[in-house]
């Protein structure tokens, strides 16, 4: 049974004197002085309205590390002292997954309210002439001066855990893609941040997640999460971002997945491009890093244009299709147009599944666009069900790569996904989602994002067949998107990631 929250009002002084393993992971501290703090209640606490108005409120979150948190506008801050996992122990910004939005609507000036938008917009223009002529103009920065850190404590602040929850008490991977989004717009505003100015005449946003690679275990709903997160190479106006993502077991933080994101830095109003601090590296591991980083926008440029969609596929490629084409043949006719199933197949265009979603205002970024990461999580959800549906078992996510976002997507835009198997083998299935929009005025479709998604089923699934000329091409990508996977396939046994 779940033990019920405690208080203890004390003074700051006696505060210093708490020896941490005097509390269990159920304790909260609310500090008496000083008593200048405007909030009645903390909102995310156990017990709302029981702090004493005036009362900073500091909470104890667990017992076998020493975890505070700060009560700072309504929300709770995990103060200094996480430092598991961290690269950068000496200087921290620390962050609870619910002050990131509201930190970045505080960088960008952002309005609360969809009816002030407009306005909020308005006065982001006069950040223009805030924005550096040249990227020499900008002083360099340092791998540890966007290095962050967020709290998902879904262990000891169970009231979080409702968002995150799966049917099968797994944790939701489509909201982990919300929050990664945020974070690295968050890790990218602290390398690009005036010290003297508060608010950024950069609009930030997100061009590419390059990769995610799921690399441990079941994710629980009753653990608490850390995100971190740094610039690990920049361009002239995009930054790569390299975030970690872990989980408590006992004692210690585990990785759970690693995420390489592209952001693009664009000038006040979003509609041209910006430039962004130069990176130095300080040690050989960030030069190893930053070397990755030149090497990554390389192979993403190569990728690109071996692109099925400009050259043809290679002579390997060209047998594979060959060969599966000769093995959906009737024997009996030998008609091209009479074609049939190879055993355990499964038609490609059979695996279609579409969704549509209406963009409200309510899923708009910090530049009224919608945000990236609802974007992600909606694609991801259908891909989840195209994955199950195909396989007929749980599939769990191994791997995400190359969601390019090609084009912004406008609030009130229709959004229409339409996902796809296009690739099998074994027990994995490589998912694509395609997404465009249309406006109600305007009814011409446009390509926003492409999504890959690679999924592990429970059992052996059926082969996916391509039909024509174009789904065999959507076959070879998948297959390469498939072969890209950086975590070999014989170490993915006890993964249970769900949407
Ligand atoms: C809560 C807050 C979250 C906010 C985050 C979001 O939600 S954002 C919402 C989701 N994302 C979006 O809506 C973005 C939609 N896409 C776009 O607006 C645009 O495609 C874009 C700005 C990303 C890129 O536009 P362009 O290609 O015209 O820009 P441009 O040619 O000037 O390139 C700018 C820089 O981006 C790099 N770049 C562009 N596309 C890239 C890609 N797919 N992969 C890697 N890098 C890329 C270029 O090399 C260049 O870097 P260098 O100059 O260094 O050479």
């Amino acid at each position: 049974m779940a033990k019920k929250a405690a208080f203890l009002f004390v003074s700051s002084a006696q505060l210093a004197q708490l020896r941490p393993r005097a509390l269990d992971s159920t304790t909260c501290v609310a500090l008496r002085d000083p008593p200048s703090l405007e909030h009645s209640s903390c909102s995310q606490c156990f017990l709302p309205g029981r702090v004493p108005a005036g009362s900073p409120l500091v909470q104890l979150v667990e017992s076998s590390r020493y975890r505070l948190c700060t009560l700072n506008k309504g929300l709770l801050t995990p103060a200094r002292g996480l430092t598991q996992g961290s690269q950068n122990p000496e200087k921290q910004n620390v962050f609870h997954i619910l002050e990131v939005r509201d930190k970045l609507r505080e960088i960008v000036g952002a309005s609360t309210n969809w009816r002030d938008h407009v306005k909020a917009m308005e006065e982001r223009k006069l950040l223009q002439s805030f924005l550096a002529k040249s990227q020499e103009g900008l002083p360099p920065r340092r791998m540890k001066d966007s290095y962050i850190e967020v709290l998902l404590p879904l262990g000891s602040q169970p009231e979080l855990r409702e968002k995150y929850l799966t049917v099968q008490n797994t944790v939701r991977f489509g909201r982990i893609l919300e929050d990664l989004d945020s974070l690295g717009v968050l890790v990218c505003y602290m390398h690009t941040r005036i010290h003297s100015a508060k608010m950024s005449p950069l609009s930030i946003v997100t061009a590419l997640v390059d990769k995610i690679d799921l690399c441990k275990k079941n994710l629980s709903p009753e653990q608490d999460i850390k995100f971190s997160g740094h610039v690990s190479w920049v361009g002239k106006t995009s930054m790569e971002v390299k975030m970690r993502m872990f989980q408590l077991h006992g004692n210690e933080f585990c990785p759970v997945l690693d995420a390489t994101f592209v952001m693009v830095a664009r000038d006040s109003e979003n509609k041209g491009p910006a430039f962004v601090n130069p990176l130095i590296p300080e040690s050989p591991e960030e030069e190893e890093l930053f070397r990755q980083g030149e090497l990554n926008k390389g192979r993403r440029v190569a990728f690109s244009s071996t692109s099925l969609l400009k050259m043809a596929p290679s002579a390997e490629e060209r047998t594979t299709i060959h060969e599966m084409f000769l093995s959906t043949l009737d024997p009996k006719t030998i008609s091209f147009r009479s074609r049939i199933l190879p055993p355990n197949a499964m038609w490609m265009e059979n695996s279609k599944l579409k969704s549509l979603e209406i963009c409200h205002p309510q899923e708009r970024n910090i530049f009224n666009r919608i945000f990236g990461g609802f974007l992600m999580r909606k694609a991801y959800e259908l891909g989840w069900a195209t994955a199950c549906n195909f396989g007929g078992s749980r599939p769990f996510v191994v791997a995400v790569d190359d969601i390019m976002f090609q084009k912004p997507v406008e609030v009130g835009s229709l959004l229409f996904l339409s996902s796809q198997v296009c690739f099998t083998q074994g027990n994995y299935i490589q998912v694509r989602v395609h997404s465009e929009v249309a406006s109600l005025q305007n009814k011409e479709h446009t390509t926003t994002n492409v999504f890959h998604f690679t999924f592990m089923s429970e059992k052996e699934v059926p082969l996916v067949c391509p039909r024509t000329y174009g789904e065999s091409m959507l076959y070879l990508d998948g297959q390469r998107h498939f072969n890209s996977m950086s975590v070999p396939v014989n170490l993915r046994k006890d993964f249970l990631v769900e949407p």
